[in-house]
């Protein structure tokens, strides 16, 4: 089958450690003209002091004082510094580059603040890693249930419904415990060697075949950001149901309805004016008609499998779970051993629209985002090309003539794991996490938040943090530490890295995602040389995911040392 260079275009995507832990250092006293916020040294427990000029908080001829005093007095919450946060600011952040306004803000205001959106409503926002680590440890924790998922679930629960993404609570709780073990390590490595490895391949044998791809006397850009969707939409598809979306050489209705509820989940995220709460406006609204539409279809094929899947299991299969997890051993179906189906042989499946709504929570989680994780990290080593050399250098020396890279070659691509980390340090998806506060809460610092508060913790801001951060800026794959050292998470990093977030909400698919991304960069870096297409912007966009604003347009040419080391192998 021919690519053509249309074959990578967006559709209408969603265009629409340990080692050397880094330590804080003091922050710098500052004022910004008329709004003094003094924030003094912060040590190693997060805990500071603060104080805020609060009557000339946030009063610039466009951020009126009112507005900031209104939403001081709301429920007292003098001891948070305001950003000074104009209309202006907050339009074009609501238009989608939220996450970089507010590291302009952090900048200004500090590692906690408030970010007014309307008389008496506002977002607490955290850029600093031991608040983030009490409000995460402090979502839908049964001991100490403190916050919730808030605005997310408002968004999302259109397309979601009762999924456990975003339901919260005992609701919550039962289905993660339902579903989380249907990721074990032996579905892990099958999906490797089945899903992962094949899936990444068959992408590199459409760029060989390409013309567009470069490999022909007049190279071609390939929008590798378009590639990435595709690729990670038919490896969930086959993960979670064993459904083929064909998304790298077809364009169906049901990819189509898939990206059009991707995008209105991110519309929804960022509109200034709810009005899809309005049950009568969904109903004559174009937008909303089209994304009810492809809900419907989604739903509707989704339930599709699920009968299809239900039929195709036995007395005999659920026996054979059940023994399994008697004995403490991880059932898997050598025929079809997607999520699916472990859950209709374990007998977890509750009702058809339950595990409908769960198993698409699974596959809208997992597909944008370890795309975009793809999308970045392979920006990145393209415009580092020593450390792209350093990853194709792994490549080669653990695969060798092998084109699909086996469970022991994933253990051994530890470079090509760090750059996947590094790259979601500096591109986090989603780059902010919505929480709401189910009581009055004190964060370390002292800080106090209101019941009903809104909260984002900006994993970008912490990221990119200076104070937490050494050059946080860079590339650099090796800041986690010896490679032989364990993989940087939320833990070992006393969540001053947490891509994955963190607490009893933490991502169920982080194991799963390392895997595919190392896997498919793995079997692309071995077999080309990618190289940035000249003189193109990368800018960034945001809805559930972090985008580029145009495309990652690239050059894929077919690597002479992978040719030779296959030439070896065939004489
Ligand atoms: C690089 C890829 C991925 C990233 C960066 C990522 C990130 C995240 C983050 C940050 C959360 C927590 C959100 C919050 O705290 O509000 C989350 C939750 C979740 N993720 Fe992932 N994820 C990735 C891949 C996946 C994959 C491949 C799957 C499925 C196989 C998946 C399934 C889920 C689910 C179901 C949840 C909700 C868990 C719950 O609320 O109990 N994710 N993910």
């Amino acid at each position: 089958m021919q690519a053509s260079r249309s074959t990578f275009q967006h559709r209408s995507r969603a265009d629409g450690c340990p080692g050397p832990l880094p330590r804080c250092r003091p922050r710098v006293q500052r004022s910004r003209g008329r709004n003094c916020v003094v924030l003094n040294a912060i040590d190693d427990e997060g805990t500071s002091g603060k104080s805020i000029d609060a009557a000339g908080a946030g009063a610039t001829w466009s951020s009126p004082g009112w507005l900031t005093q209104l939403n001081m007095l709301w429920s007292g919450k003098g001891n948070i510094p305001v950003a000074d946060a104009k209309p202006d600011d907050i339009k074009d952040l609501l238009g989608g580059a939220l996450f970089q306004a507010l590291y302009k803000w952090m900048q200004e205001s500090g590692p906690v603040y408030l970010l007014p959106t309307g008389p008496v409503s506002s977002f607490l926002v955290i850029s600093d890693p031991a608040a983030a680590k009490h409000v995460l440890r402090g979502t839908d924790n049964p001991q100490r249930p403190l916050y919730g998922k808030g605005l997310v679930a408002e968004v999302a629960q259109f397309l979601f419904g009762d999924g456990f993404a975003i339901s919260g609570g005992d609701a919550w709780r039962v289905r993660r415990k339902a579903v989380a073990p249907s990721l074990h390590r032996a579905y892990l490595e099958t999906m490797i060697s089945r899903v992962f490895a094949p899936s990444a391949v068959f992408l590199a044998d459409k760029l060989h075949a390409d013309p567009a791809a470069g490999n022909s006397t007049q190279p071609q850009p390939v929008n590798m950001e378009a590639a990435f969707s595709q690729l990670t939409l038919d490896v969930i598809g086959k993960a979670v149901f064993n459904y083929d979306f064909n998304a790298l050489t077809t364009d169906s209705p049901l990819i189509q309805a898939v990206y059009t509820a991707l995008k209105e989940t991110e519309t929804r995220a960022t509109d200034l004016l709810p009005y899809w709460k309005v049950p009568f406006l969904c109903a004559i609204v174009p937008r909303q008609r089209k994304a009810a539409a492809a809900v419907q279809l989604i739903r509707d094929t989704t339930t599709a499998l699920i009968k299809q899947c239900k039929a195709m299991v036995d007395e005999e299969e659920i026996a054979a779970a059940s023994a399994a997890s008697a004995e403490g051993k991880e059932y898997i179906n050598a025929a079809d051993p997607s999520v699916l189906r472990f859950l209709i042989a374990a007998r977890e499946e509750v009702d058809s629209t339950q595990l409908r709504d769960d198993l698409l929570s699974m596959l809208v989680a997992g597909h944008e985002t370890t795309g975009s994780a793809l999308t970045w990290t392979l920006y990145l080593l393209a415009q580092n090309p020593d450390k792209m050399a350093i990853a194709q250098a792994e490549v080669d020396a653990v695969m060798g003539a092998r084109r699909s890279p086996t469970i022991a070659d994933y253990m051994a691509l530890r470079y090509v794991m760090r750059c996947v980390c590094e790259s979601m340090r500096l591109y986090p998806h989603p780059p902010v996490l919505l929480r709401r506060a189910f009581a009055a809460d004190t964060l370390p610092g002292g800080y106090k938040v209101v019941k009903g508060q809104d909260v984002m913790i900006s994993v970008y801001n912490i990221h990119r943090s200076k104070a937490v951060w050494d050059s946080p800026e860079a590339f650099l794959p090796e800041r986690f530490g010896p490679l032989d050292g364990p993989v940087p998470s939320e833990q070992n990093t006393d969540f001053r890295y947490i891509p994955f977030s963190g607490g009893p909400r933490k991502c169920v698919g982080d194991q799963f995602a390392l895997m595919e991304a190392v896997v498919s960069l793995a079997v692309l870096l071995r077999e080309f040389d990618l190289s940035l297409v000249p003189n193109q912007t990368i800018g960034m966009t945001t809805g559930a995911t972090i985008h580029t604003t145009n495309g990652l347009y690239m050059y894929a040419r077919a690597r002479i040392a992978a040719a030779k080391s296959v030439a070896l192998v065939a004489t």
